[in-house]
C-alpha cells in the first residue's frame, strides 16, 4: 500500500456513471485514473481469442496473468486506448458480449488475485481516481475518499442505450435492461468482492442527475476536511 498517494474510488453498478464521472474527476484533480472494469473486459476477450475454457478458472487466470494490458491517452471527453496483447481492443472491450464475459470471469478468485498487483500500480502521485466494483472494499480498503454511484435499472439502460446506438452498435432498450439486471444479479451476489458499498462510501443516486451535477457532488467531497 502507498498510503502517501491519495485514492478516490468510485464502484457501482454498469451505467451508473463511473467511467464518465471518473475521468471529469480525474481531470479537474490532475489525478491518474484507473478503469478496472476494462481489465475484467480485456482478460473475457483476451480468453475468448485464445480459445480458453471460461469455466477453467486455472486457465483463465493463466491468460489474465499472461495478457499485456496497456492504456495510452485518454482525458476528460475521451476514454483511454487500450491494447491487449498489443493490439487495440478499446471498441470491442465495449459491447455487452465482453461485459458478460467480464463479469462472468470476474467472479474467479484467481482472476481477481492474477489483477490485484496490476491494480495496486495504478497508485501514483499525486493521485488516483479508481473505478468498478470492489476498489473501496477490496483494492483501496484505505482510500481517503468512497463514492458509491447508483440510478435505477431503466434510466441506466437507456444511458447504454444511447452510448451504444452513438456508437453505431446495433441494441434493444428491452434487451438492455434484461443484460444489466443480469450482470448486477451476478456481480452482487458473488462470493468474492462481489459489488457493494463500502461502509464508508457515500451513496449517490444518479437518477434524474445529470452528469455535471454528479461531478460537483463528487468534487465537493474532496475538500479538506
Ligand atoms: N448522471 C448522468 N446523467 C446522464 N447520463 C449519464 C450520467 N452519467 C453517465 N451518463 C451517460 O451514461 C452512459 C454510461 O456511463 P458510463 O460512465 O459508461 O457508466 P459506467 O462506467 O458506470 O458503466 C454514458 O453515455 C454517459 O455519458
Ligand atoms: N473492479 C471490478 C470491475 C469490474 N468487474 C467486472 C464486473 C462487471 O460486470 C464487468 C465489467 O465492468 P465495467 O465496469 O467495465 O462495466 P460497466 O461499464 O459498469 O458496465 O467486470 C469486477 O468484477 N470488478
Amino acid at each position: 500500500m502507498r498510503p502517501d498517494v491519495p485514492v478516490l474510488t468510485i464502484d457501482g453498478p454498469s451505467g451508473s456513471g463511473k467511467g464518465t464521472i471518473s475521468r471529469l474527476v480525474a481531470n479537474a484533480l490532475g489525478w491518474h485514473y484507473l478503469d478496472s472494469g476494462a481489465l475484467y473486459r480485456a482478460v473475457g476477450l483476451a480468453a475468448a481469442w485464445e480459445s480458453v475454457d471460461l469455466s477453467d478458472a486455472e486457465a483463465v487466470a493463466t491468460c489474465a496473468r499472461r495478457t499485456k494490458l496497456a492504456f495510452k491517452g485518454g482525458d476528460k471527453n475521451s476514454e483511454p486506448r487500450l491494447l491487449v496483447n498489443g493490439v487495440d481492443a478499446t471498441d470491442e472491450i465495449r459491447t455487452e458480449t465482453a461485459g458478460a464475459a467480464a463479469s462472468a470471469i470476474a467472479a474467479l478468485p484467481e482472476v481477481r488475485d492474477a489483477l490485484l498487483d496490476v491494480q495496486r500500480n495504478f497508485r501514483k502521485l499525486p493521485g488516483l481516481v479508481a473505478d468498478g466494483r470492489d476498489m473501496g472494499t477490496v483494492i483501496f480498503p484505505d482510500a481517503q475518499v468512497k463514492v458509491f454511484l447508483d440510478a435505477s435499472a431503466e434510466e441506466r439502460a437507456q444511458r447504454r442505450y444511447k452510448q451504444l446506438k452513438n456508437k453505431g452498435i446495433s441494441v434493444t432498450l428491452a434487451g438492455l435492461l434484461g443484460e444489466i439486471v443480469a450482470r448486477d444479479a451476478r456481480d452482487a451476489n458473488r462470493a468474492i468482492a462481489p459489488l457493494k458499498a463500502a461502509s464508508d462510501a457515500v451513496v449517490i443516486d444518479t437518477t434524474g442527475l445529470d452528469i455535471d451535477t454528479v461531478v460537483a457532488q463528487v468534487l465537493s467531497l474532496m475538500t479538506p476536511r
